[in-house]
């Protein structure tokens, strides 16, 4: 839970308009990524004030009993969808908590729509919310999950990735739509 003098989150002037598809942060990476043969391609889109939506549809490669979701799968799917928050807050965050409540089960083929929501900003901690619907927007909730991220510096990652991947991204920027879009220049 957010402490008591925790404040409101506040729309970055600069984050993307309202309706806009945000893409993949990173061609790799096993939440959105285009280019990951093995992941969600989670697709998000900027809401109003410091929300999110997003969508997935649940692959046969995503099972974990027949026919049925993996729950580390959907929670993978909440936390891409909240780490998408920092588009709006223009900050570079990593999840430190994930507390997911699994509601309902997820048959693969389903299409989950997902909404996220930043709650409160405390220092370099940012508290989120999330909830996962089956079939549509207004759908029943099959998923849920509050979160609580933490601002990093650029060094997070270069420091700790490996180092083929840190340097494929340097060497060509645009694998990385971060790297763009806060002028990053490890
Ligand atoms: C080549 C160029 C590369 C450029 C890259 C540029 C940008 C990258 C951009 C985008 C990528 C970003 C994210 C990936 C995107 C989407 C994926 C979804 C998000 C994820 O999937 S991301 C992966 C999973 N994630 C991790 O891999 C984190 C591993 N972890 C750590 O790296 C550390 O653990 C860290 C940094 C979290 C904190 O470490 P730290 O040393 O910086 O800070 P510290 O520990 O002091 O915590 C500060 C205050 O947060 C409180 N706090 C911390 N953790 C808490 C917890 N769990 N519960 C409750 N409170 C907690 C403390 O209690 C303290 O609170 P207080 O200030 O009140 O004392």
């Amino acid at each position: 839970m957010p402490p008591p003098d925790a404040r409101p989150p506040v729309r970055h002037p600069d984050a993307p308009e309202p309706g806009t598809l945000l893409g993949a942060h990173y061609d790799q990476c096993f939440g959105c990524g285009h280019e990951q043969p093995h992941g969600l391609r989670l697709d998000a889109t900027a809401g109003e004030g410091v929300s999110i939506t997003a969508e997935f549809t649940v692959q046969p490669a995503h099972q974990g009993a027949p026919g049925l979701a993996h729950g580390g799968v959907l929670a993978t799917a909440l936390d891409e969808t909240l780490g998408s928050l920092c588009w709006l807050l223009q900050t570079i965050a990593v999840t430190g908590r994930l507390e997911t409540d699994f509601v309902r089960p997820v048959p693969v083929g389903t299409v989950l729509h997902l909404s996220a929501r930043c709650t409160a900003v405390h220092g370099r901690k940012i508290f989120s919310s999330a909830v996962g619907r089956i079939g549509s927007p207004d759908g029943p909730v099959a998923v849920r999950a509050d979160a609580l991220f933490i601002e990093v510096p650029v060094a997070h990652f270069t420091d700790n990735g490996r180092d083929e991947d840190i340097k494929a991204v340097m060497e060509n920027p645009d694998r990385m739509k971060v790297t763009r879009a806060f002028e990053v220049n490890p």
